[in-house]
């Protein structure tokens, strides 16, 4: 619950104006009851029972946008008729709405919430004493909402650069490790709940220090931004790729069973050959790859990638090792069952000769074998 407030904003501010309302309006509530004004009494009960639907309802379907509006609908309409049927006393209500939508519902809507809240009350005319004080009334209430619009603009903006700055490598403008242990924990969810199946392969390139030292830092950089285009204009949409650390990726593939995983794995292989350069020749990088096991926890499933990742570097890099036994998974429907293996056993798919050294070695797609490291 914590952490759900801590990390949407919206849903936090929903629940904070729905208590503040919640224990605001209470009071107004038994007080008009115990007064015999029925009418405003009911009119509270009625207020209360649509700002907690509102709350009740984020919490429930996560979707706050629909929450945010159902409670700034219930705020202005609330306000307006409080204020016409109180009259002055009730007028005061609007304000703190006419603040809080900016926070509830986009900019726009807030605007035409609000202006339309302060007409309705202006247009009966019963809720104000005199007309001097229906235009104070009118433009204080637009003093408050371009000061509510200007704060809650810069607060956007200034909530959207931090949290790009938390969750995006500067120099490759891929996510970094921080969205990538969201993500995992979300895919990790979601196969729980849904059954979807889950790749992640965790890509290392190879003498990464040596094209560091042999021409300089600025080349490396290029590298790894190259990299990153050329996964990314060659991943599906649903592909997520993150950047680990150093010349460290993790690509994370939902819904690829055994056999498409090779095929992707193998495209990505030679794709890296035969673009990825630096100025004395071809780059190539070393892959462990790890199906989600049923029921596994991201930090087992993590481990086996790196266990596979090492795998690939120790015997000899620019390779492709699995941590699962896919020819004998098959497809995605014994997957869970079948492809978890302790993390001692990894599958893995040989390279062919990088045809980059010897153009006339057969390809690793057309020439992947199977073997178990004991
Ligand atoms: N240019 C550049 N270099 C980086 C960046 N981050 C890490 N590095 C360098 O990446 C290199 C990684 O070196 P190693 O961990 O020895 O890996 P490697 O040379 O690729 O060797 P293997 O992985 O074993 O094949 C180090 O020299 C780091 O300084 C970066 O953002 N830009």
């Amino acid at each position: 619950m914590l952490h759900r407030l801590k990390n949407d904003f919206r849903l936090s501010i929903i629940t904070l104006l729905g208590a503040s309302a919640v224990l605001g309006i209470t009071p107004f509530a038994v007080l008009r009851f115990l007064q015999g004004n029925t009418m405003a009494g009911l009119l509270d009960t009625v207020i209360l029972a649509g700002i907690s639907f509102g709350v009740i309802y984020s919490w429930l379907t996560g979707n706050t946008r629909v929450g945010g509006m159902v409670l700034a609908l219930v705020a202005c309409g609330g306000a307006v008729s409080v204020g016409y049927v109180v009259g002055e006393p009730g007028l005061f209500w609007l304000y703190p709405c006419l603040v809080t939508t900016f926070f509830l519902v986009a900019p726009k809507i807030a605007i035409v919430l609000n202006i339309a809240s302060v007409l309705v009350l202006m247009s009966f005319g019963e809720a104000f004493s005199s007309q001097v004080q229906m235009w104070s009334f009118a433009s204080t209430a637009v003093v408050v909402s371009a000061c509510a619009y200007v704060f809650a603009y810069r607060n956007k903006n200034q909530r959207v650069r931090l949290e790009h700055l938390a969750t995006i490598d500067p120099l490759t403008g891929v996510k970094n490790r921080r969205s990538m242990d969201e993500a995992l924990d979300l895919a990790a969810a979601n196969a729980e709940q849904t059954g979807q199946s889950y790749a992640l392969v965790l890509l290392d390139l190879d003498h990464f220090k040596t094209i560091n030292d042999d021409y300089g830092h600025g080349v490396g950089d290029s590298v790894l931004t190259e990299l990153v285009a050329l996964i990314e204009h060659n991943t599906r949409k649903s592909d997520q790729l993150f950047r680990y650390g150093g010349e460290e990726f993790v690509l994370l593939l939902p819904g690829v069973d055994g056999v498409g995983l090779q095929s992707v794995m193998t495209n990505l292989q030679q794709l890296l050959r035969r673009r990825l350069k630096h100025p004395g020749g071809a780059v190539t990088a070393s892959f462990g790859v790890a199906l989600l096991g049923h029921g596994e926890s991201v930090a087992s499933w993590l481990r086996r990638a790196d266990n596979a990742l090492y795998e690939a570097k120790e015997s000899g890099r620019d390779r492709i090792v699995y941590a699962d036994a896919l020819a004998q998974a098959g497809s995605g429907a014994g997957r869970y069952r079948n492809s978890r293996q302790p993390s001692s056993k990894l599958a893995e798919v040989s390279p062919a000769v990088n045809p980059t050294q010897n153009p006339a070695a057969p390809s690793a797609g057309s020439n992947a074998s199977v073997k178990v490291r004991k």
